[in-house]
This record gives structure tokens, C-alpha cells and sequence, in this order.
């Protein structure tokens, strides 16, 4: 049973002392100490080596089992295309990390089947004595106890040592294997790292765990390459590494596929896809896709268990181009809701005449070009409506009944911006969908374009898109033809497209084709139509029949207030006012507004003793008229408590005589 070799190591003796045990006695110590001197043997071990005796198998067996036929091999792995697709870079890299350890690198598929490997030759013949080669099955119930076939049994990880294994003539071997699972939590496959018994190393389970978790996090991330991905880990610094929960979620807010850290994280037994975000997490759905679409992206976010987590949107293409339904995200419902008709999708630009003058202009100037061939550029800070702006246009046209399709050149990475924008045929590279994929282009026939941040878009796409402009045919990635499309083209960008020219990120050219009309939406602080726009957002954020109204302090501090954050960050202003708003209250006052809105910083108080940069900004407009109010305001409020305005203030008191004593 044991050979030369191992009769000099004393894990070796050990391990056949427990073999001995366990054959002529039936049973054996279980422990995770391998090294112990009883020679305990890991759980997954004995709990296969019973698997086996039960099923009959005898250990002195042959057990060798030719490899299957080229046609059963060419078979798994067709069967397997996916799982080979996204693992063949990882094996390499993996072995190029262990060459010349006398290795080798393993992928079997999700029966045990060896479909491809990659070894040291020295250890090559060794495998082969044992036919540890592609096209052999390693199936627990074909081979015993072996890491490739315990893995699948046991749907985790297992390190195989030695005699361990069940049968004797695989006691050369030692073997550490992952199993590989697809996003929505089947087993695909394992990756293993085999050796001669010799030459076991500590850390290879290890780095088979991680292999295999390359592979999942790569599947992953093509797979769900369009849609929304939340990425959220319990350590901030943990977003972003190998270890963060991952879930793909559609425009809707259902789960469609969740890795390996978020399955472990919520442990549902049903699994997580189909499930909604909502019934996971607080906040909804709605205000998480649009706190994370801004600064700073990563936010905190509550399992429905009370676990606080945090989290990242990752790109969200997808989700502009099909919003929510109202009710299940608010981001979306914030788009749709702005009419006075509150349940109406589609916003037009008579929605939009709040009655401010320089906004009135780009409305008029934006209808006079409704129905021609004429693209629409659309500039303005960030949140000042460009892309309801660009909505309105198109719902207020001829090609309202066509589709509105919006991209956001800045919010997917720069390698998928060609396949999102032209689309790509089957097979066109590596990672590609088999039927191919419909780009932004072709999905907005007959309908709109729309190009958010444009001048982020990278410089070879630019040379594409002109193309595209010009000649109104587009060519998927990988084909032969072209398809002629038509299109209206809305671009909107918060730059100075001019400045982005003159230090040649943004091509000429390009320039001059999309900017048949540019329209310059202004920043919320210089708008004279505030107040109206406050009694929108009220209305559209109230629920139904109930009348909300602003006391007079708010609303005039509103109208002073300088808006970094424009009409978005009014929005959320206005939502969490809403919401705190008691049962029976129905009237919005400094109390119900977000702390931050008077925090040390805003009223002035930096470190270096300077305005912050969007005070500064506002200059022209009495920043210390503005911050009087604000403290007036507060003051009234809590009936000239200074202790209780501070703190509602986010200032000492001392700051707060300062500032009293200066104001009077
Ligand atoms: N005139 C408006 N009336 C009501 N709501 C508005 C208005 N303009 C913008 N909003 C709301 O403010 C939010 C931001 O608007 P939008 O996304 O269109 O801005 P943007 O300028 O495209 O921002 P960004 O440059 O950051 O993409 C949205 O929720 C939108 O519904």
C-alpha cells in the first residue's frame, strides 16, 4: 500500500495508520489538523471516503478508467464553451505563475471531465500513469475520493494529499481544486493545481481558490457587461478587491445574477436572481442608483437585516436607456414626474416653461428645430435637466413614438463604448455574446440618439461616430455590412466642448456635426423661476392628495441658496424633506432640511480659512446675506436657542456668537 518513498515521512505514516483504521475498522478521526499526530483527516476527506465505501467502490481498485473518446472530450467541451472561454486566460496566467514546480493546471467540467490542462513535462508522464489528461472523467463515484470530484460533491473547495486520496494507486498524486460557479450560482466546473505528492505545497488551495475566483469575477463582468452591477463589500476598502459581493441588477431593480461573496452574504435558500433589490436592501432601489451616479460613489446601504454595507454603482448603461417604472425607482420616476400630469412618461418641453427667461429661450430655440435633420448639442453644469431636457425634445417631436435611447459616454469604461454604441456580431471577440448584440445606434431607429458627456467620449470613437453621422450606416463590431439607420442625435456634455478641441481631445470635425443648435441650459442659481420649481418637486414627490406647502424662510433661503448640485440636489432636498415630514405635518421648515445644507463648510468655515469653491462661485450673488439668512433662520426656528441652532447648523456655538455678533 505505501511505497519507499513515503515510508520515510511521517504525515505519510500517519495517513496510512487512518487508512488502516478506517478500511479494517470502519471509521477514523476527523479533525482539520493534518499535521496532528493522530493524523485527524479533514472533514471533506472522511465524509468522501464514506461516499465511497458505501458506493462500493474498493480502494485497491485500478480505478484507471481510459480517457474518454476525442468525440466525448469534443463534446464536453462544447457543452463547456462558456466556462473554457472565460477560464483559458486565468490557466495560463496560473501556470505561468507555478512552471517548473512540477505541476499542473487543471479545468474539468461540472461532471469531473478533464477538458483542458496545462503541465510541466516532468509530471506530465507521472498524470498520465494515472490518466490525469483531458478526457478523463475524475468523478468522485469514477476515481474515489480525488480533489477534482470531492470538489463537485462538495460545492467548495478541497485539497487532496496524498494517500488521502481513496483509491491507492492516486496516492502520487496531491491535488487542490476550487469549484467554479456561474453568476446565478451553478457549478460549472473545477480548477485544479495537481502535483506529485512530493512536492505539496501550503499555499496552492489557496491559489486555486483564487483562480477560480478570477474566472467567476470575469464571467461575471461579461456577462452583465450592460447592466447595472452593485458592487458592496462590509470594509470600504474591500469594494473593488477580489473579496466584494457583486450583484447585476436590471433597470427595473430585479437581481439577475449575484457572485459567490454576495450569495455567501445573503445566503437565501432559493437564490438571488429574480428577487428585487428592495426586498435586500435599504435605501430602495431608486434613490441607490441616484445617490451612486454622483459623488461620492461609494455610499453606505442596510441589508434588510440590519448588516451595513458599502457599496458602488458600477456602470449602469443600460439603465438610462431604459428607466424604471415609477414605483420602482424613484431616480426614474424623478424623470417622469415633473409634469403637472404626475404620472405622465413622457415629459415634454411645454413641461419644462417654468418661467424662466434664458431656460424659455433654449425651449423656443429647441422647438423651432423640431422634425429637422438638425442635432441638438445641449451644455450645462451637472443636474441642470439636460438629459430631461433632451427627453422633452424628443417627446415633444414627430419621432415621439419611435425610441429615446441615451448612453452615457462617461459612465462605461472605454474598451465596451464601441460594442454598447455599434453593437457586434456573434463570435466578433472574445467574450461576445453567441447572438451577437444590438448597439445604441441601431436601437434608437427611427427614434433619438442620445449622447450624455460626449466630450468624454475617446477619441477613436469620436472618428466612428463621425462616420456613422455622416454616412447614416453603422457596422457592428466583427461584421461584413453595413445597416443604414435614422436617427435624430441630442448630445449634451457639462464641458466646454471649444476647450476640449483646443487641447485635441475632442475632434473638430466632430464637433461641427453635432452642434447644429447648441442650447446652454443655465445653473439653478441663475434662475428666476425657482419657487415654481419648488412647488413641482413638492408635488411630484408628495403622495397623492396630499397638499405639502414650503414655509417663507425655506423658500427664500432656497432662492438665495448658490445650488452646486442644481436641480437635482433641490430634489433631494425636497424628497428628504418630504420624508421627514411627520404624520399630520404638511408644511416643509428649516427642521426637515439635510444638515449639510448649512454644515460648517458651506457657511464658510474651511480649514484654510477660504470660501469653498462654489461660494466662491456665487459671489456676485451676497454670500453673507445668505449665510445671515440661513442662521436668522435657524435662530427663529428654535426660538433663540443658541446651542440648539449650532448644532442644528453643524457649528459650535462659539462659531455662532462670531457669526451673530459680525451679523449685527
Ligand atoms: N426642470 C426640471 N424640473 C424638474 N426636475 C428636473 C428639472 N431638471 C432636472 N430635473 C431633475 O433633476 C435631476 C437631474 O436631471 P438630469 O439628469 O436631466 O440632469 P443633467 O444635467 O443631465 O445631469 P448630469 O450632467 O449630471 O447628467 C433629474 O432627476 C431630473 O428629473
Amino acid at each position: 500500500m505505501i511505497d519507499q518513498t513515503i515510508s520515510h515521512d511521517p504525515h505519510a505514516l500517519r495517513l496510512f495508520e487512518a487508512r488502516r483504521k478506517f478500511f479494517d475498522q470502519g471509521y477514523g478521526d476527523e479533525g482539520d489538523e493534518r499535521d496532528h499526530p493522530d493524523c485527524k483527516l479533514p472533514h471533506a476527506v472522511l465524509r468522501s471516503w464514506q461516499r465511497c465505501l458505501e458506493s462500493g467502490l474498493d480502494y485497491r481498485a485500478d480505478g484507471r478508467g481510459d480517457p474518454e473518446g476525442r468525440s466525448e472530450l469534443a463534446a464536453a467541451r462544447e457543452r463547456s464553451e462558456r466556462l473554457l472561454r472565460n477560464a483559458s486566460g486565468v490557466i495560463e496566467h496560473v501556470f505561468d505563475q507555478i512552471r517548473a514546480s512540477g505541476s499542473m493546471v487543471i479545468l474539468a467540467d461540472d461532471h469531473g471531465m478533464i477538458l483542458h490542462s496545462l503541465g510541466d513535462p516532468e509530471f506530465f508522464t507521472r498524470a498520465q500513469r494515472v490518466a490525469l489528461q483531458p478526457g478523463s472523467l475524475w468523478s468522485e463515484s469514477m476515481r474515489g475520493t480525488n480533489a477534482i470530484g470531492t470538489t463537485l460533491m462538495e460545492a467548495g473547495p478541497v485539497e487532496v494529499i496524498g494517500a488521502e486520496h481513496f483509491l491507492d494507486r492516486n496516492s502520487i498524486l496531491t491535488c487542490s481544486a476550487a469549484p467554479v460557479f456561474d453568476p446565478e450560482g451553478k457549478l460549472l466546473g473545477v480548477f485544479d493545481i495537481s502535483a506529485d505528492y512530493r512536492n505539496n505545497q501550503r499555499h496552492t488551495l489557496g491559489l486555486a481558490r483564487l483562480a477560480a475566483q478570477l474566472i467567476e469575477k470575469h464571467l461575471f463582468e461579461v456577462e452583465f457587461s450592460t447592466d447595472i452591477l452593485v458592487a458592496f463589500h462590509l470594509r470600504p476598502e474591500g469594494v473593488g478587491g477580489l473579496q466584494e459581493g457583486v450583484l447585476a441588477v436590471s433597470a427595473e431593480g430585479r437581481i439577475l445574477g449575484a457572485n459567490l461573496a454576495a450569495r455567501a452574504l445573503f445566503a437565501e435558500s432559493n437564490g438571488l436572481v429574480g428577487l428585487d433589490f428592495n426586498a435586500l436592501f435599504k435605501p430602495s432601489f431608486g434613490h441607490f442608483v441616484d445617490r451612486g451616479s454622483r459623488p461620492p460613489f461609494l455610499q453606505t446601504i442596510e441589508t434588510r437585516h440590519g448588516e451595513r454595507l458599502y457599496a458602488r454603482l458600477r456602470s449602469a448603461p443600460s439603465l438610462r436607456s431604459n428607466p424604471p417604472a415609477r414605483g420602482t425607482s424613484s431616480a426614474a420616476a424623478d424623470r417622469m414626474a415633473f409634469c403637472d400630469a404626475r404620472h405622465e412618461q413622457r415629459v415634454t418641453l411645454k413641461c419644462l416653461a417654468t418661467g424662466d427667461p434664458s431656460l424659455q429661450t433654449a425651449l423656443d430655440r429647441a422647438s423651432r428645430i423640431m422634425g429637422k435633420d438638425i442635432p441638438l448639442l445641449i451644455q450645462g453644469e451637472s443636474g441642470v435637466g439636460k438629459e430631461l431636457f433632451a427627453r422633452a425634445f424628443h417627446y415633444s417631436g414627430p419621432r415621439q413614438d419611435g425610441p429615446f435611447v441615451a448612453l452615457n459616454c462617461a459612465a462605461i469604461p472605454e474598451n465596451l463604448i464601441e460594442s454598447e454604441l455599434f453593437g457586434y456580431v456573434g463570435g466578433a471577440f472574445t467574450g461576445a455574446r453567441r447572438e451577437g448584440s444590438i448597439g445604441k445606434i441601431q436601437q434608437a431607429h427611427g427614434g433619438t440618439l442620445f449622447l450624455d458627456e460626449i466630450g468624454d467620449m475617446p477619441l477613436n470613437m469620436q472618428a466612428r461616430l463621425l462616420r456613422v453621422l455622416q454616412e447614416r450606416c453603422v457596422t457592428p463590431v466583427g461584421a461584413q455590412r453595413q445597416v443604414p439607420v435614422d436617427i435624430s442625435l441630442v448630445c449634451a456634455t457639462h464641458r466646454v466642448l471649444r476647450d476640449a478641441m483646443r487641447a485635441g481631445s475632442f475632434r473638430e470635425d466632430l464637433y461641427y456635426r453635432i452642434n447644429g443648435l447648441t442650447v446652454t441650459l443655465p445653473a439653478l442659481r441663475e434662475r428666476s423661476d425657482i419657487r415654481s420649481i419648488v412647488h413641482k418637486l413638492i408635488a411630484a414627490e408628495a403622495s397623492d392628495g396630499v397638499q405639502v406647502t414650503i414655509s417663507e424662510p425655506v423658500m427664500d433661503f432656497f432662492e438665495r441658496y448658490p445650488w452646486p448640485g442644481n436641480v437635482r440636489q433641490l430634489q433631494n432636498v425636497i424628497r428628504l424633506a418630504v420624508a421627514l415630514l411627520d404624520e399630520g405635518e404638511t408644511e416643509i421648515q428649516s427642521c426637515h432640511l439635510p444638515e449639510d445644507l448649512f454644515s460648517a463648510d458651506q457657511m464658510g468655515e474651511t480649514k484654510s480659512g477660504q470660501e469653498p469653491a462654489f461660494l466662491v462661485e456665487a459671489s456676485g450673488r451676497s454670500l453673507d446675506e445668505i449665510k445671515c439668512e440661513a442662521i436668522a433662520m435657524v435662530m427663529n426656528e428654535f426660538g433663540g436657542n443658541v446651542s440648539a441652532a449650532a448644532r442644528r447648523l453643524g457649528i459650535s456655538r462659539n462659531t455662532l456668537y462670531r457669526k451673530i455678533g459680525r451679523m449685527n
